[in-house]
């Protein structure tokens, strides 16, 4: 018998999955080993989550794993956060059957916007912006990313969000790590992220087990 942790479909993602096929049984976070291969070095301090954008059980099961601890509260409208927080946040809006509110990076619309800057995980000022005509005092916003690393971004949402009147519902991420700005929106806000606890310190580490696996099956097919 294999050791846990190799067996398909174990929430430790120590496996190689094919990218458009998913395990007969299906542990939390299962999709998650579809983030390998990471091909920019051992330790690159990025876990890039669209890969598993591309399998449709995979994006499903985020969807549905994020949207759970919320399914019994109201929510009005869904804000994603530019470029990635689109993807998630405007499947998570069609989900519920919502509607979508872009927050954009600053210069992108042409309308009248309310701005907030920010500084994320590289270090750079930035600018969030949100045209000033969709959000209304109480109105009950979900805001979606695709991660928190510092939680620079999702302070700006939140600020964005709040100055205007409007509520933060939730928000939810695929993976929220454990930084004083992570921790902050945990304690603060109801929150959903995708990393089983297993693997959350391999989440803050920015490393997966997966990626080796990934690069032993590679290794096996030379
Ligand atoms: O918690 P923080 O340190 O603020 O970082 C989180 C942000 O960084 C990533 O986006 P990025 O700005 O790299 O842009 P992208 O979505 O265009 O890839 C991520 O999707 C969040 O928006
Ligand atoms: N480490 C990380 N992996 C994926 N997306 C991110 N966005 C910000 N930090 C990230």
């Amino acid at each position: 018998m294999q050791p846990p942790h190799l067996m398909t479909g174990c929430s430790s993602p120590a496996v190689h999955l094919d990218l458009f096929k998913s395990p007969e049984k299906k542990t939390p976070g299962w999709y998650l080993s579809l983030m390998a291969p990471n091909e920019k070095g051992p330790n690159y301090a990025w876990l890039d989550p669209s890969r598993l954008y591309c399998n449709q059980h995979a994006l499903q099961d985020c969807i549905e794993d994020l949207l759970q601890p919320f399914k019994n509260d109201q929510i009005d409208l869904v804000a994603g956060i530019d470029a990635m927080g689109f993807i998630l946040g405007a499947a998570v809006a069609s989900h519920l059957k919502k509607g979508f509110l872009a927050i954009r990076k600053a210069g992108h619309l042409c309308v009248k916007t309310h701005n907030q800057s920010y500084v994320d995980y590289s270090g750079r000022e930035k600018n969030a912006e949100v045209r000033t005509d969709a959000i209304k005092p109480g109105l009950r916003i979900l805001l979606v990313d695709q991660w928190i690393e510092t939680g620079g971004t999702m302070k700006a949402a939140i600020k964005l969000v709040e100055e205007q009147g409007g509520i933060v519902a939730g928000v939810a991420t695929i993976c929220i790590e454990d930084s004083e700005g992570g921790r902050w929106v945990k304690e603060n806000y109801k929150c959903s992220d995708c990393v089983p606890e297993d693997l959350r310190s391999q989440f803050n580490e920015h490393f997966l087990d997966s990626f080796n696996a990934f690069n032993s099956q590679q290794m096996k097919n030379e």
